[in-house]
């Protein structure tokens, strides 16, 4: 059955980003298209078409017609599953560049990730033309690495790509950053701050990110100077890390955490227990709920410059962190303490 044209195709538009993405594209009067492996929203003014970003032929449904796509899929980044990242932010990401071409998209935005520079050490205002992490922190890290350098490397004269790389998104429908941190203080896991506390992060709420890609969407172009370059887009207001989460579970009902644990200890009893783990899994499957990734977030510093957004595509956060939280809060009430929701 012949579909509609549109502006925008969404790929992983059912997600967190993706849903808002698809939200603010319908405001300003672009026609969308989702792809995504699920489906999770209805909206009447959305195409959506159900598929595999692996697969040839669903795929090569949902690519036609479309003058730009929006490349926001990934397998939940808090997974574990290195074939499964590979699969899709490797070989599907390369498939998408091939069926772009095949169809005659002309412009693919990937949403890559500001980690994609960070091995686990300090880095403090760090810009795009740091060298990509000798040694990324997992899995899912080192397959967004692979995905944005074929993405950039794809940019010709003819078909035009960039890369998006936010950082510690969150925001409403947030399914990763807030959820486990509610998780965390549920169980009892909150009572420890990892490292002195004073450890400066970014965090960028969902609005700015997806002001972020709509702003790189719209420069790219024939002979734009966005065409093939990575951009850091943050909320521009680094925060300390424990600062950050405090306010968000505390707000969400429960207790600050209030004592301090070093850092490398709880980083090698974390990558002690990942070790475990791995030697177990033939007989048992448990992931601990301290990785190493998530402990050197926790105890790092990792904050990013935008300017090279504010210089080529005129970006500025559209909403502070203060507002952020507030209305991320406001918006988990079925995930406050003494609230009905599951984690
Ligand atoms: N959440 C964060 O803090 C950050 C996320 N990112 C990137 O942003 C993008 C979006 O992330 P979120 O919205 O947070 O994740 P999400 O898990 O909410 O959304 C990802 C979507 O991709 C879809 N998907 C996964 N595999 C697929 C496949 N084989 N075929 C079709 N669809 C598939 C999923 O069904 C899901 O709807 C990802 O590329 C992620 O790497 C980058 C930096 C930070
Ligand atoms: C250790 C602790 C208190 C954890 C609770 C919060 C964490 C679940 C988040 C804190 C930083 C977040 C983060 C990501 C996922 C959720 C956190 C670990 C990403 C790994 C998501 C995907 C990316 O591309 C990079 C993000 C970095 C920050």
């Amino acid at each position: 059955m012949a579909i509609m044209d549109a502006d925008y195709l969404v790929i992983g538009g059912c997600g967190f980003l993706g849903q808002h993405l698809c939200e603010r594209l319908l405001e300003r009067g672009y026609s969308v298209r989702v792809f995504d492996i699920r489906k999770t929203f209805e909206n009447e003014k959305i195409t959506f078409i159900i598929g595999d970003l692996c697969k040839k032929e669903d795929l090569m449904a949902a690519i036609q017609g479309v003058s730009c796509v929006f490349h926001c899929a990934s397998p939940s980044p808090l997974s574990n599953n290195r074939e499964l990242f590979h699969k899709v932010n490797v070989e599907g990401t390369k498939l998408l560049i091939q069926l772009c071409k095949w169809a005659g998209v002309q412009r693919l935005v990937l949403t890559s990730s500001a980690s994609v520079v960070y091995e686990g050490k300090d880095i403090k205002g760090g810009h795009e033309d740091l060298p990509y992490a000798a040694q990324p922190i997992d899995a899912y890290t080192e397959t967004k690495i692979m995905q944005e350098q074929i993405v950039l490397a794809a940019n010709t004269k003819d078909f035009y790509t960039c890369a998006v790389r936010p950082h510690g998104i969150f925001g409403p429908r947030d399914p990763h950053l807030l959820p486990t941190a509610v998780d965390l203080a549920r169980r009892g896991k909150f009572k420890f701050i990892i490292g002195d506390g004073k450890n400066l992060v970014d965090f960028t709420y969902i609005d700015n990110v997806v002001h972020g890609h709509i702003l790189a969407s719209e420069n790219l172009g024939g002979g734009s100077v966005v065409c093939g370059k990575a951009y850091n887009i943050t909320n521009d207001e680094p925060i300390y890390f424990w600062t950050f989460m405090t306010q968000i579970v505390t707000g969400m009902g429960y207790d600050a955490p209030k004592y301090h644990l070093p850092y490398l200890l709880v980083y090698f009893i974390a990558v002690f227990l990942m070790l475990i783990s791995r030697l177990l899994s033939p007989f048992c499957h448990f992931i601990p709920s301290f990785t190493p990734m998530k402990v050197a977030l926790a105890g790092t510093h990792h904050f990013y410059l935008c300017d090279r957004a504010k210089k080529d595509m005129k970006y500025k956060p559209l909403v502070s962190l203060d507002d952020g939280i507030r209305k991320t809060i406001e918006s988990f009430e079925r995930l406050k303490n003494g609230g009905e929701g599951d984690s």
